[in-house]
């Protein structure tokens, strides 16, 4: 079947809410919500195979390491496992996190939930009930006021059951109601059967109920949960004795954005999974939902700095990978291939650097980078990595951070065009590996001292002064294989050995560009020296590298380098 011409046809625009006063667009986000995890409930009823005891086990211990207070556990009434579980969590429980669990307004299976609770320190009971028209009429076959007196009974047996009942008093009880599909129920009724479950259950400021507003299944823009969100904070009964918890799915894609929306309209409390596992395309994520909040200078009050583990526990549990682009967690988020976005991040780099090396606390304004990955364990060398699509920056920033040489800005340019042809010819990402072989190898760098075949070798050399103002050097060195001398005049060390090479090659070579910088800093600092020479009349410009304990060797080392590269391509 095609697509229809017309849509409109078949489905019908979501109808906007009456709300011209609506105050949430001009608020900001500046507070930490209550967290609610329903990873173990919500995310894993929604797997295709659900976690096992084992695994439920280690992803509920790692959520408390993260600083979740509020954990939703199970459906104990869904099956013996799912009761079990929920025995072992309140045995395990810190003092200081609830623990929450799901069951349907039916009155044999509501007994059974508290039952798997019996002993809690702090328990949450979270009953639900549809009210939208679509779940009353299609599902359950209730008119409204079948629907509302069914809540209330509800609430009323829990109560009876926990908080009520003398002998559950050692437990601290918490009480959540959310009217299913809130996202599509009329707001006057919605409001009416909260009103009714807020009156049977008889909360407290200090004590409030829970009402809980799922965007069950997200019907419309982010912007219209907002103002159903306000509309119900501003005109439901008892505000200061309700928490309002949001519990977006991601339907349309906005999940996020819903309930960032919806606290900025009211909400007190958010619902959802470790990277929007969860129903269909998942409940809201929330790794997301606090990183974007640390981004804004807000302490989340989750502590995501070893993401990677989290990553893995997720993965591991749920069996279904975390997309690479996942904000924040995805592999692929905190690295760049594209050669300007590879330019701006190091430029970035070194500016944030070189203020925090000034005692600066620099507020982070990276390009392209809105974290620090540092902040949630992600090493800086996994940023920046090279393909055909980069440029010179990104292998310069991939020598620097794995060979600590800081390549001159010439140097950069001549060797990322011998990074673009092997990256072309491999046609795929060049390994950080990969790309300081290939850099040693163009430039013939005995880089730990290793014995190499390089046609030029420097074997021995010595400086002197014949008068003021001049430098000799005598030097040995082997091509291919035979030792030969040379000597030569200058007005420093490197042009009397450059004067040597002329001699000897009857070239024309002349150094046009000299760097230096210092590799380590203890007493095994070693020199780093980097040469351009132009020769055949300045037609030919080649780079040298040369690395030696001895500055003035590190020089010598850099021309030949050149050597052994001129040799390598046949051009001397
Ligand atoms: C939006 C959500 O995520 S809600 C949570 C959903 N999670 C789950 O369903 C996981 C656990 N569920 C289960 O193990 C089972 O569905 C059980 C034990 C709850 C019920 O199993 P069964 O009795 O075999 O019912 P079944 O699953 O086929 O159908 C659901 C029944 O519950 C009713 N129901 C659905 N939601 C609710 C509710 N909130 N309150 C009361 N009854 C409800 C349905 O109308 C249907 O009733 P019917 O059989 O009279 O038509
Ligand atoms: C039980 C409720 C909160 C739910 O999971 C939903 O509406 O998606």
């Amino acid at each position: 079947m095609p697509m229809l011409q017309d849509p409109s046809v078949k489905y019908q625009r979501f109808a906007p809410i009456n709300l011209p006063q609506r105050t949430w667009p001009s608020k900001v986000l500046d507070k930490t919500p209550r967290w609610l995890s329903t990873d173990l409930r919500d995310g894993n009823q929604s797997l295709p195979d659900p976690m096992s005891v084992e695994e439920k086990k280690e992803y509920f211990h790692r959520l408390i390491d993260i600083g979740f207070k509020e954990i939703e556990v199970a459906f104990p009434a869904a099956s013996q496992p799912d009761f079990d579980f929920t025995r072992y969590a309140i045995e395990h429980a810190p003092a200081d996190v609830s623990i929450q669990v799901l069951s349907p307004c039916r009155e044999e299976l509501i007994a059974r939930t508290v039952e798997s609770l019996r002993g809690a320190k702090r328990a949450t009971i979270h009953i639900y009930l549809a009210t939208s028209a679509c779940f009353r009429e299609v599902v359950f076959g209730m008119t409204k006021e079948e629907a509302l007196a069914k809540a209330v009974k509800c609430t009323e047996l829990v109560r009876k059951l926990t908080k009520d009942d003398p002998s559950q008093q050692g437990t601290d009880w918490d009480f959540e109601f959310s009217p299913e599909t809130f996202s599509d129920t009329d707001l006057d009724y919605a409001i009416e059967v909260c009103e009714a479950v807020t009156n049977a259950w008889n909360p407290s400021v200090e004590k409030p109920i829970i009402l809980n507003l799922p965007a069950t299944v997200e019907m419309a823009t982010p912007n219209v949960y907002a103002d159903q969100i306000e509309y119900f904070s501003t005109h439901v009964a008892n505000r200061d004795k309700i928490c309002i918890s949001l519990h977006p799915h991601n339907d349309r894609g906005c999940a996020v954005a819903a309930a960032e929306l919806g606290q900025m309209a009211g909400a007190d409390r958010i619902e959802g999974c470790l990277f929007g596992n969860g129903e269909r395309t998942g409940n809201v994520d929330l790794v997301t939902l606090a990183l974007n909040l640390y981004t804004q200078g807000v302490s989340p009050k989750l502590d995501f700095s070893d993401i990677n583990s989290v990553v893995q526990i997720v993965e591991k549990c749920n069996k279904i990978p975390v997309h690479q682009r996942a904000p924040y967690g995805g592999s692929l988020v905190v690295c760049a291939f594209s050669g300007s976005h590879q330019d701006a991040i190091k430029k970035g780099f070194n500016l944030y650097s070189k203020e925090a090396a000034a005692g600066k606390k620099p507020v982070w304004k990276l390009p392209y980078l809105p974290l620090d990955p540092e902040d949630i364990g992600r090493t800086y060398e996994a940023i920046i990595r090279v393909n055909s699509q980069s440029g010179k920056g990104g292998s310069a920033w991939v020598i620097l951070r794995n060979l600590e040489l800081d390549l001159p800005r010439g140097l950069q340019v001549a060797f990322s065009k011998v990074v673009q042809d092997k990256a072309e010819v491999k046609g795929q990402e060049l390994t950080n590996n990969e790309l300081c072989d290939l850099f040693k190898q163009e430039y013939y760098i005995d880089y730990e001292d290793e014995e190499t075949n390089y046609p030029f070798k420097l074997v021995d050399y010595s400086i002197s002064t014949p008068e003021k103002g001049l430098k000799q050097v005598d030097a040995e060195l082997e091509v291919d294989g035979k030792v030969v001398k040379i000597s030569g005049k200058g007005n420093g060390q490197l042009s009397a050995f450059n004067e040597a090479i002329r001699t000897h090659l009857n070239s024309d070579i002349e150094v046009k560009h000299y760097h230096e910088h210092s590799l380590g800093l203890d007493s095994k600092s070693r020199a780093a020296t980097y040469i351009e020479v132009t020769l055949n009349g300045g037609k030919v410009s080649r780079w040298g590298v040369g690395i030696h304990a001895d500055v003035s060797q590190a020089s010598f080392l850099s021309l030949i380098s050149i050597l052994n590269g001129l040799k390598g391509n046949g051009e001397i």
